[in-house]
């Protein structure tokens, strides 16, 4: 899933440009390259901006590897460590489970390197909603863009891979 006016994965001016791939055992990994314009207190990401990524980056593996539009409905994170400006952030998720309509999933983020420091942790539930979620609440042509530049249609989303 991929929509391009997304702040987290899109091409977005300040958005957070992200990237995520599904790889072995199922993992799904992000990674987040924090400059001088995610500053909260000098030289550091601010954590506003990491939950942020770390919302991304469990929604992509919510949605990537369930094929289900879900909403985040609530999110926490263990802040560990300073994350500098400069340095890249290695977000690995994993799916935990599903109940119903409930997705939970969790992720690491490492400092510089997939076995770097860990930085972030991050659990998050995650809600399965009807595409009438983004209709009623959001905007129809928004979506409509949204299939177009995903490179799929609605209809698409009813198959369970
Ligand atoms: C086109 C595709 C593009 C793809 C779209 C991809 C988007 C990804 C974007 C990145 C992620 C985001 O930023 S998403 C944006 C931020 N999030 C939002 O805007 C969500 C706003 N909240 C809502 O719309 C709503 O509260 C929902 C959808 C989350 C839930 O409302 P609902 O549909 O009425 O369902 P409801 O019965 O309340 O909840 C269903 C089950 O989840 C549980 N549940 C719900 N919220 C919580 C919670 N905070 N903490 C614990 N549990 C919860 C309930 O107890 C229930 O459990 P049980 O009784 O079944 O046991």
């Amino acid at each position: 899933m991929h929509y391009i006016e997304c702040f987290g994965c899109g091409d977005v001016d300040g958005g957070l440009h992200m990237t995520s791939t599904v790889g072995e055992e199922h993992l799904v990994r992000s990674r987040f390259e924090v400059t001088r314009a995610h500053q909260g207190a000098p030289g550091l990401a601010h954590g506003g901006l990491l939950a942020c990524a770390f919302d991304e980056a469990l929604g992509s593996a919510a949605g990537n590897l369930l094929r289900r539009p879900a909403v985040t409905g609530k999110l926490e994170t263990d802040f560990l460590r300073p994350v500098p400006v400069g340095s890249t952030l290695y977000i690995v998720t994993k799916l935990d489970g599903v109940a119903g309509r409930k997705i939970y999933v969790s992720a690491n983020g490492r400092l510089d390197a997939e076995d770097g420091p860990l930085a972030v942790r991050a659990r998050a539930l995650f809600v399965e909603v009807t595409f009438e979620h983004f209709t009623s609440h959001g905007s129809a042509d928004a979506l409509e863009k949204f299939s177009q530049t995903a490179g799929r249609s609605r209809e698409d989303w009813d198959i369970n891979p």
